[in-house]
C-alpha cells in the first residue's frame, strides 16, 4: 500500500495538530450553540471522528454518504445520495463535516439540500482543499490544508475505496490510476 504513494503531504502528527486547531476556533464560535454535525461519509469519517474529540461544545451527529467519483479520479459530475440523515435539519445550526473540497459539486449539491431542507444554518469545515479543481464558486468557511493539483489517498481518502487506511495525506502514484 505505501509503495504506491508518491510523496506523504502531510503526516499524522502535522493533521492532528490542524485538527486540534480547528476544533478550538469551531468551539469558539459555536459556543452556546447546539450544531448538528454532519459526516459526509465515507471520505470524512476518520476526520469527523478526530474533530469532533476538540470541538468542546454540546453537539449531536449524523451521517450522509454521498458519491460521484466511484472508481475514478474524476468526478463522474453526477452526487448520489447512497444515505440520508436520520434526523430533521429544520431550524438547526448545521455544521458539515467533509474530507476534501475538489470540483466542489458535491458540496455545492449538500448545501443546497440542506437549505432547502430549512436549517437554521449551513457552515462548512473540510479538512483539504483543492482550489485549482474548482469547477463551481464554492468556499469552505473553515478549512486546513490547501492541496495541489494531485489525486491524494489516505486519511479517508480513496481510489477506488483502498487506501483509506493511511494515517496521513499523500499523493497517488499516477501508474496506479493510468492502467
Ligand atoms: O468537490 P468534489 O469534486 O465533489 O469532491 C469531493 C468529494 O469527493 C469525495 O467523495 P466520493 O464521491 O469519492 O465518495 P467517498 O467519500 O465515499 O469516497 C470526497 O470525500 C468528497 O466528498
Ligand atoms: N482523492 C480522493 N478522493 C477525492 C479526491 C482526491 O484527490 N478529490 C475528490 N475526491
Ligand atoms: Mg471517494
Amino acid at each position: 500500500m505505501q509503495n504506491d504513494i508518491q510523496e506523504i503531504l502531510y503526516d499524522e502528527r502535522q493533521i492532528g495538530e490542524k485538527v486540534k486547531e480547528l476544533g478550538e476556533t469551531l468551539t469558539k464560535d459555536f459556543s452556546g450553540r447546539n450544531p448538528l454535525v454532519i459526516c459526509v461519509l465515507k471520505g470524512a469519517f476518520i476526520f469527523m471522528a478526530d474533530l469532533v474529540k476538540e470541538i468542546k461544545v454540546p453537539l449531536e451527529i449524523d451521517f450522509m454518504a454521498v458519491s460521484s467519483y466511484g472508481a475514478s479520479t474524476k468526478s463522474s459530475g453526477v452526487v448520489k445520495i447512497i444515505k440520508d440523515l436520520d434526523v430533521s435539519v429544520e431550524g438547526r445550526d448545521v455544521l458539515i463535516v467533509e474530507d476534501i473540497i475538489d470540483s466542489g459539486l458535491t458540496l455545492t449539491y449538500l448545501i443546497d439540500v440542506l437549505e432547502r431542507r430549512n436549517a437554521k444554518s449551513v457552515t462548512v469545515v473540510t479538512l483539504f482543499d483543492k482550489p485549482a479543481r474548482r469547477t463551481v464558486d464554492l468556499q469552505a468557511d473553515y478549512k486546513g490544508f490547501t492541496l495541489p493539483d494531485e489525486f491524494v489517498v489516505g486519511y479517508g481518502l480513496d481510489y477506488a475505496e483502498k487506501y483509506r487506511n493511511l494515517p496521513y495525506i499523500g499523493i497517488l502514484k499516477p501508474q496506479v490510476y493510468e492502467k
